[in-house]
């Protein structure tokens, strides 16, 4: 089973690869390589997963730019978008781990004098994608996550009102981010399933950037995929199966 894991920055990719890297292994070995367009990714093998770790910029367009030239020079059977994220209190406290239900795209639309209209209700396309159900609930209760939507925004939320109006549109949203949507979008036009797995650094409310616990979120994110390589080498072989199965 090949993966692609998509973060938006070096310090998130060097902890997915940390926790994909077997103990006795040099975390730094192999050396990253460089994609068109200056992408970096770095390849870590496991028995019966490869895994790409991309790191793909900050934000949706950007992601999706990245993830697209990744899958247009390899072949993958899956696209993980991985990183830290903002927590929706209480169910996802700083150090704590979400899996995505749901990819939402949670401020693409328009405002009304109703309130705000995703780009479906506008008849323009989606707003949610979906990961394969097994796997994202295999992988939340493997790694100890939150299975719940994760929202992706363009804008981080910094005010109580935001955090606020975002729960109350989506009640069951679990964390929020910049890039899981993006990559979902690249994902789905070349066909491939997506899973989101987000590290809270940080609770979505009032900008506090002084409080924001990287260092936890990022070791978090690390063990999250130390115990993910079994769970994704497992639904590769029954996708292989299936794949096989129906021609
Ligand atoms: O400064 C650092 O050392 C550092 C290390 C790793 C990541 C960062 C980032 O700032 C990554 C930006 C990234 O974070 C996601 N994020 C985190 N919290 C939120 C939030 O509350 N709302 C939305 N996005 C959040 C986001 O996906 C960005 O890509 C810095």
């Amino acid at each position: 089973m090949r993966a692609l894991i998509v973060t938006a920055v070096a310090a998130e990719a060097d902890s997915v690869a940390a926790g994909l890297t077997p103990p006795h292994q040099d975390p730094v070995t192999p050396e990253p390589r460089t994609l068109p367009g200056g992408y970096r990714i770095s390849r870590r093998d496991l028995p019966g997963l490869a895994a790409d770790v991309l790191v793909g910029g900050v934000g949706p367009a950007a992601a999706a730019a990245a993830t697209a030239t990744a899958l247009a020079l390899a072949d993958y059977s899956l696209v993980i978008s991985a990183g830290i994220g903002g927590g929706f209190a209480p169910a996802a406290p700083p150090g704590s781990l979400v899996v995505a239900d749901a990819l939402v795209a949670a401020d693409l639309g328009a405002e009304g004098p109703d309130g705000f209209l995703s780009v479906d209700a506008l008849g323009f396309g989606r707003s949610v994608h979906l990961p394969p159900a097994e796997l994202a609930a295999r992988a939340a209760e493997a790694t100890g996550g939150l299975l719940a939507p994760v929202l992706t925004v363009s804008t981080v939320t910094g005010t109580a009102a935001r955090a606020a109006e975002l729960a109350a549109r989506h009640p069951l949203a679990g964390a929020e981010a910049m890039e899981g949507f993006g990559v979902a979008e690249a994902a789905a036009a070349h066909g491939l399933p997506v899973l989101e797995i987000r590290a809270v650094s940080n609770a979505v409310g009032p900008r506090d950037r002084d409080a924001w616990r990287i260092g936890d979120a990022l070791a978090a994110l690390a063990g999250g995929f130390r115990v993910l390589g079994p769970v994704l080498v497992h639904w590769g072989g029954q996708h292989e199966q299936q794949r096989q199965h129906h021609g």
